[in-house]
């Protein structure tokens, strides 16, 4: 149900339910809610859950109340709300900031803040998801004006057709903006920026201060700030929280002096690790296709999955990003984080609850279970110049010569009972013929004996661009004779849920920062367990026990390196027979 379904009659609906006697149940049925009812529903709910006096949902992957799209938490008992998510109370810590939050973003001239946080603020700001007294500011070392700081974090909001809602949302967020000029390693910008908190909150209504404080910056400053920030800009009484981006480490003894520095002033209660892949919708998703389905649950191992692959896929090289790249490489940049996170939620066993620490007491433990990749299940590329786009040697940004991989395919084993034997194969490049984030999981061959070359089923679920998950299956060719062709169960998400709006990864994370629920944010177990995973192929490649591997190159738009269909194959994988179309299947005469 939708309120406000009419969108260009907002008030209607809500009119009508004004005049209804409404119940929680009846809020809680509905998908979105209207930016300009949000209001009013918070009102609403808030009378009714007082009533009721029972505990709100907790934010947990999957459920509702954690997407930007979707209205706030619903209040509803556990039981009565269909679908819901069940999480342990007693292993719960979150404390909401409500009211009386400041968000402050460091490294707010940059590439992130620009591109990612500010948008994301923006976006859960217009969907009612920000506190309702809010401030957000900005601080970095260029000095900027305060119109010229709000015209950068607004610059990346996308509004290409002028919405006036948009336009007029925009401006009022524009007057929770403000920007404090100072280094990340001297006290004295702190100080004054803890001046400019302290003048925004006497105007709150309570003694209790909530800082938010984000991290959009090059590693090499995370300890400075985190301890500057600790040392000078503590709020207490009040909730304090710090969001840290990857890089968190380039190798296991950098990550765990990184993260035992960090914890000399951030406890981890306090400390939100952000992998953005884990605020991806279908990330997300896996959890709840997974243990929802006793069907996908019944065939979830090694008896009945052959191989897996997850895919990363982008159509551009690092054009002037190279200077970064260069020194990390495509296996710190996507697979260690990105890729492992969704491996191990695909494969952890059934968590308790959905609570954070349950969830990632199973992905740990399935973690553990990985060995170090080797050598020889690793296949490293670089892209070369092709159709007039640069190799990645020619991007003035990389040092000459450089050896570092744009491209690597590598496969892990998990040493458990579920799932010994399987190999999951992940595979990450820049400058590729598309840009795509998937999940391939291939199932074992049918029994043989009554079909002749039949193909195998594969799951798959697209994680970007165009959400959607499809099961490739048999059937009965449609007519008189009784042959099996390749097709699929497809649901493809704007297909299916026409008017739902995805949120992006970075509203999910903040808003579930916000409300202090770590499930989808990277603990410090986790993180020394992926790092083991690769710290010794990464050393491999980085030389530093012997001579460094030269990737073998691949054409700017391609594929990839020609090698990769053989390494896959390598697995077990198989192609799909070639009569298969999609979407639509000719059949011909
Ligand atoms: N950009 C992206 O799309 C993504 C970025 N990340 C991560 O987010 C973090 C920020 O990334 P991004 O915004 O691209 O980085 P930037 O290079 O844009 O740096 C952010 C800001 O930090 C300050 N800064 C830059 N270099 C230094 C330095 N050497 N010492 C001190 N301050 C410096 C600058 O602000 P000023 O000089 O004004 O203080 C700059 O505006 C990084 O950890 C990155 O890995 C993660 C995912 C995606
Ligand atoms: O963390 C990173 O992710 C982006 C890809 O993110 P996506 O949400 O667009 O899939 C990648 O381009 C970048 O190199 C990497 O640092």
């Amino acid at each position: 149900m939708i309120l406000n379904q009419a969108r260009n009659r907002p008030g209607r609906r809500r009119a009508q339910l004004e005049n209804e006697n409404v119940t929680l149940e009846t809020l809680s049925s509905f998908h979105v809610v209207h930016p300009r009812s949000m209001g009013w529903y918070r009102a609403v709910k808030e009378k009714l859950s007082s009533k009721r006096d029972v505990k709100p949902l907790p934010a947990t992957p999957g459920s509702q109340p954690l997407t930007a799209s979707s209205p706030p938490p619903a209040a509803a008992p556990h039981a009565a709300t269909r679908g819901a998510v069940s999480s342990s109370d007693a292993s719960r810590d979150e404390i909401e900031m409500k009211d009386n939050t400041v968000i402050i973003v460091f490294g707010a001239s940059g590439d992130l803040a620009k591109k990612k946080t500010f948008p994301a603020l923006f976006g859960l700001f217009r969907q009612g998801f920000l506190p309702p007294d809010v401030k957000i500011v900005g601080y970095a070392r260029t000095k900027m004006e305060r119109d010229d700081f709000c015209a950068r974090a607004v610059s990346y909001i996308k509004n290409a057709q002028n919405d006036a809602e948009i336009t007029a949302s925009i401006g009022k967020f524009k007057d929770l903006l403000s920007y404090v000029t100072g280094s990340y390693d001297d006290g004295a910008g702190f100080d004054a920026l803890d001046v400019h908190l302290k003048d925004i909150e006497a105007k709150y209504t309570s003694k209790d201060r909530n800082r938010l404080f984000y991290f959009a910056l090059p590693p090499n400053v995370f300890v400075t700030v985190a301890k500057n920030i600790k040392e000078h800009c503590y709020a207490e009484p009040g909730v304090n929280r710090i969001i840290v981006e990857k890089p968190f480490g380039k190798d296991l003894d950098s990550a765990r002096e990184l993260l035992s520095s960090l914890k000399q002033y951030w406890s981890e209660e306090e400390t939100y690790r952000i992998d953005h892949y884990l605020g991806k919708e279908m990330v997300k998703n896996i959890l709840v296709l997974r243990f929802a389905n006793v069907t996908v649950g019944g065939i979830w191992d090694k008896s009945h999955i052959s191989n897996v692959q997850i895919t990363f896929k982008e159509p551009f090289g690092t054009e002037g990003r190279g200077g970064y790249f260069d020194s990390f490489g495509i296996i710190r940049d996507v697979l260690q984080n990105h890729l492992l996170q969704v491996l191990s939620i695909l494969t952890m066993e059934r968590p308790v609850s959905f609570s954070a620490e349950d969830i990632r007491d199973e992905k740990v433990k399935v973690l553990r279970s990985i060995p170090p990749i080797t050598r020889e299940d690793t296949l490293l590329g670089q892209y070369v110049g092709a159709d007039g786009k640069p190799g990645y040697l020619e991007d003035e940004t990389v040092p000459r010569g450089s050896v570092c991989p744009t491209f690597a395919a590598t496969t892990l084993w998990i040493n458990n009972p579920r799932w010994e034997g399987v190999p999951f194969i992940l595979k990450a490049g820049k400058a590729l013929n598309e840009a795509k984030v998937e999940v391939r999981i291939q199932f074992k061959d049918v029994t043989q004996g009554i079909f002749d070359d039949i193909t195998r089923n594969e799951l798959v679920i697209r994680i970007q661009p165009s959400e959607a998950i499809y099961l490739k299956m048999n059937a009965k060719t449609p007519g008189l004779q009784t042959r099996a062709m390749a097709t699929e169960m497809d649901l493809t998400y704007n297909r299916r849920f026409a008017d739902a709006k995805i949120p992006e990864a970075y509203e999910a994370l903040i808003l579930d920062a916000l409300q202090g629920d770590h499930s989808n944010f990277v603990r410090h177990d986790e993180l020394d367990v992926a790092w083991k995973i690769f710290t010794p192929i990464l050393h491999w490649i980085d030389g530093t026990s012997g001579t460094r591997p030269s990737p073998v190159g691949y054409a700017y738009g391609s594929r990839g390196p020609a090698e990769l269909n053989a390494f896959v194959e390598r697995y077990g994988y198989q192609r799909t027979n070639s009569s298969y179309e999609w979407p639509v299947t000719k059949l011909g005469a």
